[in-house]
């Protein structure tokens, strides 16, 4: 078995993962169907593989590692993560950006590690403030490379929790897209597990024996975006499906009965506001 966990230094190849660590049909049509539905991956792409040591990036880096021997394109890999820039952290990320370049260049992956842009002084550090700055940086880092894609972790839970912090915190219906592609499309944020579920994930990542390693940062965990998953599993036990359901609502979006049908209608939302009212009649 493929294991990625620092202890264990046996040389691997990419067959013996291959035979030991297949992905199991039903996921990988999964995955297949995302990455056909949203083009993700072209003939030439250089791809760069934003890889934090949580379980989500390394099953990704490992998906499109196996898919590149199978795939009709040829495209290349890279991997990156970015040091933490919180402080009193920087020996334990220093610790944790080694743990997952073993883990990389275990699969033969090319892996480096940037330092984090510093945080604000004036404001408390925050999961906002990182991951604003990360994204950042790793923007930067693409166009610096030539790669034209950047591969993250997120999948389905992600998808859907992003919709209900977006309503919840923003007042918008929206979330992040399998694909976005950004800067008049120079750059493309691909995510190839957007169809999958935290629990095909977690299965992945014991084929392929891929250990997380562990964030260790003190501010993880306490997000809105934790709260928010706790809330969704919470409604999952009350409603078994209801995370189902609220994905295919993404596809599936009335547009004549939100509040923007009547202000896009030909009569203004002024006349449809008081209609509903029961006024103007
Ligand atoms: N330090 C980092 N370096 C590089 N990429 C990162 C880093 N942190 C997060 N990312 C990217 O952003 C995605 C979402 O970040 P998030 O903080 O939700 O991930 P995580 O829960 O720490 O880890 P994972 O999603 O890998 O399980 C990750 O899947 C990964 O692609």
């Amino acid at each position: 078995m493929g294991r990625c966990h620092p202890a264990d230094r046996e040389p691997l190849t990419l067959s013996s993962i291959m035979k030991t660590a297949r992905i199991p049909a039903v996921i990988n049509r999964k995955i297949g169907r995302a990455m056909h539905d949203w083009q993700m991956l072209s003939q030439g792409d250089r791809v760069l593989v934003a890889v934090s040591g949580g379980v989500d990036s390394l099953v990704t880096a490992w998906v499109l590692h196996l898919w590149r021997d199978k795939a009709p394109i040829d495209y290349d890999l890279e991997t990156v993560h970015v040091l933490t820039a919180v402080a009193g952290q920087e020996e334990a990320g220093r610790r944790r950006a080694e743990a997952v370049g073993r883990c990389l260049r275990r699969w033969g992956l090319s892996y480096s590690v940037i330092p984090g842009l510093p945080l604000p002084p004036d404001q408390p550090p925050s999961c906002f403030l990182c991951a604003r700055n990360r994204r950042t940086q790793l923007f930067d880092e693409a166009r610096r490379r030539g790669c034209g894609k950047i591969a993250f972790g997120h999948h389905k839970d992600d998808l859907i929790e992003t919709f209900f912090l977006n309503i919840l915190y923003s007042g918008n219906i929206s979330t992040m897209l399998p694909r976005q592609d950004l800067f008049g499309g120079r750059l493309g944020l691909i995510r190839i597990l957007s169809y999958l579920d935290k629990h095909d994930v977690s299965m992945l990542a014991a084929r392929a024996g891929i250990q997380p390693v562990a964030s260790g940062c003190p501010l993880a965990g306490d997000t809105r975006r934790s709260m928010v998953r706790g809330v969704m599993e919470h409604i999952e036990s009350l409603i078994p499906g209801a995370k189902n359901s609220v994905f295919a609502a993404l596809d599936n979006v009335r547009h004549d009965y939100l509040l923007t049908a009547g202000r896009d209608s030909a009569w203004g939302v002024g006349v449809d506001s008081a209609r509903h009212r029961g006024e103007g009649k």
